[in-house]
């Protein structure tokens, strides 16, 4: 079967990533039913991101929207984002762009080197957020896994991920990370959490967001299982 894509290889390779995460991180617990949102960037000013309200389980490559970072769909033959405008191709009729298509444009904009964005809606993401949301922020250290976040070197590392509170306005949400972003810098940051929500993370390729996902979940979760053991220890 054909694709409205199947002209247009570099964003149809994109778009196939982002049908295979989706599954993946299905299978995983980490976006079911139409929890979370995957985009990858596009050249300097455009990216393709997931439609909203679909099962993120069984996606399909018809399941995109190409998008500019000013939040401007984009026709699906742009490819690399040279095309502006409206749009005029099946992009636009087949599919709405995922309703958190703001954040997504926002860390592309804020961290150049960002080539993927994943967000999922895993448990263990969504408990931490709440039980830390009063202090704003998470910190995790002496883990080796913390390695597997790039640039960092040893189990000694404090990764400090942001909790923002959640809100269906994502305009305000996007503001909040930014304000954040210009306090603390965007360097060290690899992550962050919407409280009650779920997670946000990214890479340079879509094989590093993936393992900084990864990464954060399994963190997150020994940090969940050490408070509870903690809890029962006599
Ligand atoms: C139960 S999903 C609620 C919306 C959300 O948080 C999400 O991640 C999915 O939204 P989208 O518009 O990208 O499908
Ligand atoms: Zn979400």
């Amino acid at each position: 079967m054909t694709s409205h894509l199947s002209h247009h290889p570099a964003l149809e390779a994109a778009a196939s990533q982002l049908v295979a995460v989706g599954r993946d991180f299905y299978e995983r617990g980490w976006a079911l039913a139409t929890g979370g949102n995957f985009s990858m960037r596009l050249g300097t000013n455009a990216m393709v991101i997931t439609a909203s309200g679909r099962e993120k389980g069984e996606l399909t490559v018809d399941d995109m929207v190409v998008m500019d970072l000013d939040g401007r769909m984009l026709p699906s033959n742009s490819g690399s984002g040279s095309g502006s405008g409206p749009a005029s191709s099946s992009s636009s009729s087949r599919a709405r762009p995922s309703a958190e298509t703001k954040l997504h444009a926002r860390l592309y904009t804020r961290i150049p080197h960002a080539g993927a964005v994943l967000h999922v809606h895993s448990p263990s993401a969504t408990v931490l957020s709440r039980l830390d949301a009063p202090q704003g922020v998470l910190e995790i250290s002496g883990y080796e896994m913390l390695k597997a976040l790039s640039d960092v070197r040893t189990h000694q590392h404090t990764e400090r991920v942001p909790i923002f509170s959640n809100t269906q306005n994502m305009e305000d949400l996007a503001h909040e990370v930014d304000a954040w972003m210009d306090a603390f810098g965007s360097d060290a940051l690899h992550g962050y959490l919407v409280a009650g929500h779920g997670l946000y993370a990214w890479g340079r390729t879509m094989r590093e967001a993936r393992r900084h996902v990864e990464a954060f979940e399994f963190l997150f979760d020994c940090t969940l299982r050490t408070r509870n053991a903690t809890r029962h220890a006599p």
